[in-house]
């Protein structure tokens, strides 16, 4: 016999709780205390229903896994929940205004313009937390600031009839150099989530990295996997060691080709963008003895479980428990690379994690120049596989990457601002502009495969120059200018 609303609704405070999700009920008065998101967001929907705040930031099997099954109260005959009443509110009504108004998918001719339609259409808190970087935001617009400080030195009169930029990455053979790197919370933007971008790299043929704080479950995203299809399978390590071991095989067994292990994030960075959005959850909460301020946005309160002791001693245990390749994804320096090497990891992923952890780290693409030649000195550039992300928006950032030494490139935001405003369509779109851009650039580039790009085609004197030019003179440049403003009688 299915509960009713009014049943549920009576369990509405810490001392009694229950939720619905999905249809069903759940007491969770006793998981209060230990949710990492804090009491306050459960408690604001105790008695009612609580679907679409769960759900894009919550595999669907979390309860399974997490809340015991005495704790699940079984159906609730939803026709008797009262619907919660969202206040109406003009900012939804303005931004619904806005999706109807958006441009047609074909009006959309590079990634930027996804981004454009993206902060105009997605909810103010999924926008806050994809967009956001840390602190003041500079290493954000440094990432794809540093491509504009590369120049490229074309050659000519080369036969690009035919152009080919399909390459390997970790031995899989794919379309195009870049993969589409692991972001989290992809219901966030689109309530199918990250099985979307699933089916996009599977028509291209590129490599999706499934993130550990994805909302679809890891299964339901290797499910959505097609033929031979690869992914790869980014890792936060949780310090329950034995939780993550377990990530770790379900994944090798499922037939991951990568593990990413992400070494820059011991606690995901202060992203203001996040903390000011409505997952801000007032109050704290106690766990494991530790208090856990949720004010800090999604971020912090989904990753409180990220082992900030990770450390290179760890490294010889994660080749022992997985024959996967294992790649560092987040190492920011030439040293940190080196000693990579050292340990006989696979590969790197030379990233500042979008710019959302330590501002004022250098873009990827910086460190990948500073990284290659010593590389190469050492003879070492064969030992390990080198990617990149960061800031990339245009197939030239990925040419001038691959010209530089990189394997291929990551691709964040752009794919979740195309999936946000457009699903699949959106996605696919944006892989074929980058189709597109990429032989357009080859060609003009005077090269016909990727194995033909190097260095001498690129011209990175000022990439490790900081400096910004002279302050725009605004005045200068729109006052006093006699000769041009008109009316002006000198
Ligand atoms: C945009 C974005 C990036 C995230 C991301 C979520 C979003 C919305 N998340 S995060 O919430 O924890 O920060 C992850 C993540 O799960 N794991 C990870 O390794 N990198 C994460 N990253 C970093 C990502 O893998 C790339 O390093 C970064 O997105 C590349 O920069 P662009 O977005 O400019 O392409």
């Amino acid at each position: 016999m299915a509960l009713s609303g009014v049943e549920v609704s009576k369990h509405d405070s810490k001392e009694s709780c229950w939720v619905i999700i999905h249809g069903k009920a759940y007491d969770v008065t006793e998981f209060l205390p230990e949710h990492p998101g804090g009491m306050g967001i459960i408690l604001k929907y105790a008695g009612k229903d609580a679907t679409e705040e769960f759900e894009p930031i919550h595999p669907p099997d979390t309860l399974d896994k997490y809340l015991d099954k005495s704790k699940h109260l079984g159906p609730v005959d939803m026709s008797t929940v009262a619907k919660i009443k969202e206040a109406e509110d003009p900012e939804e009504a303005e931004r619904q205004q806005r999706i109807a108004d958006k441009p047609l998918l074909s009006q959309c001719y590079n990634l930027m313009d996804f981004e454009s339609v993206a902060k105009r259409t997605m909810k103010r808190g999924a926008w806050g937390y994809y967009s956001s970087a840390a602190d003041d935001e500079i290493t954000l617009r440094e990432n794809h600031e540093a491509f504009h400080r590369i120049w490229f030195r074309p050659r000519i009169l080369v036969d690009v009839k035919k152009v080919d930029f399909s390459t390997t990455m970790l031995g899989t053979k794919v379309d195009m150099p870049f993969y589409v790197t692991a972001t989290a919370l992809g219901k966030l933007g689109h309530p199918e989530g990250e099985v979307l971008l699933t089916k996009a790299a599977k028509k291209h043929n590129v490599v999706q990295m499934i993130p550990t704080l994805a909302s679809c479950s890891f299964d339901e995203i290797m499910d959505a996997a097609e033929g031979d299809q690869v992914q790869w399978m980014q890792l936060y390590v949780n310090s329950d060691r034995a939780i993550t071991e377990r990530i770790v095989k379900h994944a090798e067994k499922r037939g991951c080709k990568g593990l990413f292990i992400t070494v820059d994030a011991p606690q995901l960075g202060r992203r203001e963008k996040d903390m000011r959005s409505k997952f801000t959850d007032q109050g704290s909460n106690v766990q494991s003895g530790q208090a856990t301020d949720t004010s800090q946005g999604a971020a912090r309160a989904i990753s409180s479980f990220i082992d900030p002791s990770l450390s290179w001693d760890d490294i010889p245990w994660f080749k022992s428990i997985t024959n996967m390749p294992i790649i560092l994804k987040g190492v920011q320096r030439v040293e940190d690379v080196l000693k990579a090497v050292e340990h006989g990891v696979q590969g790197v992923v030379l990233s500042n994690h979008g710019g959302r952890q330590l501002d004022f780290a250098r873009s990827g693409v910086e460190v990948l120049a500073e990284t290659m030649p010593v590389l190469r000195e050492l003879g070492l550039q064969d030992r390990i596989e080198v990617f990149v992300d960061g800031g990339a928006r245009r197939a030239t950032d990925i040419i001038k990457a691959l010209c530089l030494g990189a394997k291929g490139v990551g691709i964040g935001r752009p794919f979740l601002y195309a999936m946000s405003a457009y699903g699949v369509d959106g996605v696919d779109r944006a892989m074929q502009l980058l189709r597109d851009e990429l032989e357009m650039g080859m060609r003009l580039i005077g090269c016909t495969s990727v194995d033909q790009l190097n260095p001498s085609l690129v011209d990175i004197r000022n990439l490790g120059s900081h400096v910004t030019g002279v302050p725009r003179d605004h005045l200068g440049h729109k006052i006093y200018d006699p000769l041009v403003t008109p009316g002006f009688k000198p």
